[in-house]
């Protein structure tokens, strides 16, 4: 596959550009992505407006549209929130760390027939500025801020855009459908009732 040249965007609008122009293609390249995500270097100043915490749980902040082909967002994770175990309806999620530290733990798909309980298959941190990549083949993960003192912001791409996902009960591998929904979108806190749903954390 045709790789172009990653050219280090400099600031986050830049990279909302250059994603642009990737999208634009059918093919998407994982690795190419992941390289000019990793490679934008996190500045608050840029994304500070889109940073909206909750105190009970973390909170989806929607950036960008992507044309339609994919949704670029960040999320703010206070002090020990963490999602619950999910899939990614069959999108491409890419994870960049803006600020802080995320723990993600990984998880394999549970057999429907067997009820039993999901065990880990690994379990990684991810430092500021990296970006992870996964999708419904590679597996299921749920992803935690673990630190009592510091808040952490990640920003997502999911493509193509999703408004559902999967989540699973560790336990029993039984799952439920949820509706995500945001929190802002474009710096503006949305409606109080469009927010009700939200129940991936
Ligand atoms: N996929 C989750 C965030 S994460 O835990 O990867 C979401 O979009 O809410
Ligand atoms: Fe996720």
């Amino acid at each position: 596959m045709e790789q172009t040249e990653v050219v280090k965007p400099e600031t986050l609008d830049d990279l909302i550009k250059t994603l642009h122009k990737i999208f634009e293609s059918d093919t998407i390249n994982v690795e190419e992505v992941q390289s000019i995500m990793e490679a934008y270097e996190s500045k608050p100043q840029e994304w500070m407006k889109f940073a909206k915490f909750d105190q009970y749980r973390y909170t989806r902040n929607l950036v960008d549209e992507g044309n339609g082909k994919f949704n670029l967002m960040i999320l703010c994770w206070g002090e020990g929130h963490g999602s619950s175990i999910h899939d990614h309806t069959d999108s491409h999620c890419f994870m960049k760390l803006l600020q802080g530290q995320l723990k993600e733990t990984l998880f394999d798909w549970p057999d429907r027939r067997l009820q039993s309980g999901m065990v880990q298959k690994s379990q990684r941190v991810l430092l500021e500025n990296q970006c992870a990549y996964i999708n419904d083949s590679i597996g299921l993960h749920r992803v935690e801020n673990v630190s009592h003192t510091e808040s952490a912001v990640s920003l997502h791409l999911y493509s193509p855009p999703f408004q559902s996902c999967q989540t699973f009960d560790q336990r029993t591998g039984h799952r439920n459908t949820v509706k995500m929904t945001f929190w802002s979108k474009h710096g503006e806190r949305t409606p109080y009732e469009t927010t009700l749903s939200q129940e991936n954390n």
